[in-house]
């Protein structure tokens, strides 16, 4: 297939920027005026919840149809703002909610399907969509945030710049399969070596959650929030979406499996989680491809069905080939071995010491992650799985 026809050379062709991947591109901070009450409600959560007064502020909702929302831009912005009032009203308090209103859940639902997203808040909403410039030194915020200070701003904000960092890998995707076709080796070792030092340079940015992200506030109070309704007690049917459907729906909270950029990785490397014991982690991957824009899950579909550069890699005799490959995928194995010990202190540690506090947490009932994962399980598999795929040197 020609570079003009192949798809990876226009990632512009599905919402994917040359320098900043994944990230929606200056996002919008206003809906038109008829529906910047949404973005309003949304944007006062955090004080609204304060005071109890979110759901009643739901209620009052005019009932509005999406007709008047143009562009791709305008969609994502309207999908975060129904998405962060949406997981607001279903968590506000201890009581939790069986049923969305219509007032929201039918916009929500209908402007979830145009954008192929699931009627729940994703990581394309509240990383790759919630951001701003605060000012022209480049200083970024959130545009919306949840209970809890700065600690929902600081993990949207880190988890977008590990994205910046590693979106400089993106631009090479196209030199990638064209290094392949036209069989040149240099340009190829060239490209690989461009991917290693994007991911070196998100693996150096991870550092800032530890500055950014309090491990409290993260495990007792965002965590909540970020929490879907899928295989969860609190909502063991699901959620009642009224005026959609009849019956309650189940979806998985937010997941950075749900980030298109790590994924692509993968795809790229030919890192396949897919073997017996891979078969859970490989599922839910593959299941939260489901969660992403329609467009990055269609780029991510054309990168797994292209030529196979770890195909090309292995049959390749160059030995230096094969370093360059290795290289990324090393750096991925730290990059992932690196998110465990963060993970470990951020839910595994906050969970013991509430334990100790109270009785000891049965072995079955092990630390679920904000997608329902058996986290630590899921995580030390893929970052396995990924370690399995370097190549011999000899
Ligand atoms: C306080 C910081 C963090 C905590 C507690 C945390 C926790 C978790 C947990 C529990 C999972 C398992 C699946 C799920 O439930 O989502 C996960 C997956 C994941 N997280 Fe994080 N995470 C943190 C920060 C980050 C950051 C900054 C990134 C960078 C983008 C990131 C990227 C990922 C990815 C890509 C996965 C999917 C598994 C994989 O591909 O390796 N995480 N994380
Ligand atoms: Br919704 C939503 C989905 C995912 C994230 C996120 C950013 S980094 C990371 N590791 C686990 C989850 N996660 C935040 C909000």
């Amino acid at each position: 297939m020609a570079l003009l026809e192949n798809p990876l050379g226009h990632p512009e062709k599905f919402h994917i920027s040359k320098d900043l991947g994944f990230i929606l591109e200056d996002p919008l901070e206003e809906l038109p005026d008829c529906y910047q009450v949404w973005v309003r409600l949304a944007k006062n959560l955090p004080s609204l919840i304060q005071n109890g007064q979110f759901r009643e502020e739901v209620k009052q909702l005019p009932e509005l149809n999406i007709s008047q929302l143009q562009g791709h831009k305008e969609q994502r912005l309207a999908h975060l703002a129904l998405a962060v009032i949406t997981m607001g009203y279903v968590w506000q308090d201890s009581e939790v909610m069986q049923v969305l209103p219509r007032k929201i859940a039918v916009p929500f639902c209908e402007i979830s399907k145009q954008l192929g997203l699931p009627p729940i808040m994703v990581y394309a909403d509240c990383v790759l969509a919630n951001w701003k410039k605060k000012d022209p030194s480049g200083n970024m915020d959130t545009l919306f945030a949840f209970p809890g200070g700065d600690c929902s701003k600081g993990f949207f904000l880190v988890s977008l710049l590990v994205e910046k960092a590693a979106a400089s890998a993106i631009g090479v995707i196209p030199d990638i399969f064209e290094a392949i076709k036209s069989k040149n080796v240099e340009s190829l070792k060239e490209s690989l070596r461009t991917v290693a030092s994007s991911v070196h340079k998100a693996i150096e940015v991870f550092d800032l959650v530890h500055k950014h992200v309090n491990p409290n506030v993260f495990f007792d109070t965002l965590r909540i929030y970020l929490s879907g309704w899928k295989n969860n007690p609190l909502l063991p049917n699901g959620l009642i979406y009224e005026g959609v459907w009849e019956t309650p729906k189940m979806f998985c909270g937010g997941s950075a499996a749900q980030s298109s950029i790590m994924q692509c990785f993968d795809a790229l490397l030919g890192i396949q989680h897919s073997s017996a014991e891979e078969k859970t982690s490989a599922k839910f991957l593959e299941e939260m491809r489901n969660y992403m824009p329609s467009s990055h899950k269609d780029f991510l579909e054309a990168v797994t069905s292209s030529p196979s550069v770890r195909d090309f890699i292995i049959s390749s005799d160059d030995i230096k080939l094969k370093k360059d490959y290795n290289e990324c995928v090393k750096a991925l194995v730290h990059l992932r071995s690196y998110h465990l010990q963060v993970v470990a202190k951020y839910i595994i540690n906050q969970s013991n010491k509430q334990d100790n506090a109270k009785e000891k947490k049965s072995s079955d009932n092990q630390e679920k992650g904000t997608g329902g994962t058996n986290l630590m399980t899921f995580l030390k598999t893929v970052r396995n799985t990924t370690e399995k795929a370097l190549l011999k040197e000899s």
